[in-house]
């Protein structure tokens, strides 16, 4: 099979966690594409419940405010690999979300309980809609949303290869700047109390700091297809 999933596939539900930079989103989105699945970045879902908080005038610094208002915006993802849409009440905010603003805030409105709560059902609804099966990706996904996904996948890279990667594509940003934005992130998301950035006891842990993107991209397609061939 070189591209799209054979019709007698079953359906396979692939979770992809780790820290920033280390190719989640770029990994699940070929996955996805190579093997006809659908994919989803549940990072773009907490970047667009900042960003509403953000445009609607609430302190995200506040969790009670936060937790508010967390039932107010309607957020609509398109799971196609190839150009995964993001909405929120209508308004497409697939640039909007990837400011500095947003993701120096979206630590702690995803630490919400109501805002995870929320967002945790619809990635739910999502995977179970998915006809061929979707690879998301997250910090909780093996852990918390997807417990019981077919294939659990960690990546991990030094904090150095993760903010050289980060600050190329933030054209001219110092990548010690970087660095230590990328740190504190992860240090938030790992110690919040719900649902953390964690490795499921499951997971297969792959270290990408060596590996080329290629690398990484083929070392999931087998064994995402070792597991749709035992099923
Ligand atoms: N193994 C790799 N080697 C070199 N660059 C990579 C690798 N994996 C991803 N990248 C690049 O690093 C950047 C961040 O990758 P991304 O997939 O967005 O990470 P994440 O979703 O984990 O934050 C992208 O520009 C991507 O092309
Ligand atoms: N499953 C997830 C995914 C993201 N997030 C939050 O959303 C933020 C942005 O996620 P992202 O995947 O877009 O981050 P990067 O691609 O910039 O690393 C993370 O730093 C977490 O605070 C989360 O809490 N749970």
């Amino acid at each position: 099979m070189e591209n799209g999933a054979a019709p007698t596939a079953p359906a396979v539900i692939v979770a992809i966690d780790g820290p920033s930079g280390t190719g989640k989103s770029s990994t699940s989105k070929a996955v996805a594409a190579q093997l006809g699945l659908s994919y989803l970045d549940t990072g773009a879902q907490y970047r667009a419940i900042t960003w509403w908080m953000v445009n609607n005038g609430i302190d995200t610094g506040d969790p009670h405010a936060v937790a508010a208002a967390a039932g107010k915006p309607e957020i609509l993802s398109g799971t196609d690999p190839a150009g995964p849409a993001i909405t929120v009440d209508g308004v497409d905010v697939a640039g909007p979300i990837r400011t500095q603003e947003v993701t120096s805030k979206v630590s702690a409105v995803s630490a919400v309980p109501e805002v995870r709560t929320r967002i945790t059902e619809l990635q739910r609804t999502i995977a179970a809609a998915a006809p061929h099966g979707i690879v998301v990706e997250g910090r909780d996904i093996g852990t918390t949303v997807l417990p019981d996904a077919d294939l659990k996948i960690f990546l991990t890279a030094s904090a150095e290869a993760r903010a050289a990667r980060r600050s190329g594509e933030l054209k001219g940003a110092d990548v010690n700047v970087t660095r230590e934005a990328l740190i504190k992130r992860d240090a938030a998301d790992s110690s919040r109390k719900a649902s953390p950035l964690a490795k499921a006891d499951d997971a297969v842990e792959v270290d990408t700091t060596d590996l080329t993107l290629a690398q990484v991209i083929e070392c999931v397609v087998t064994l995402v297809e070792e597991k749709r061939a035992g099923k």
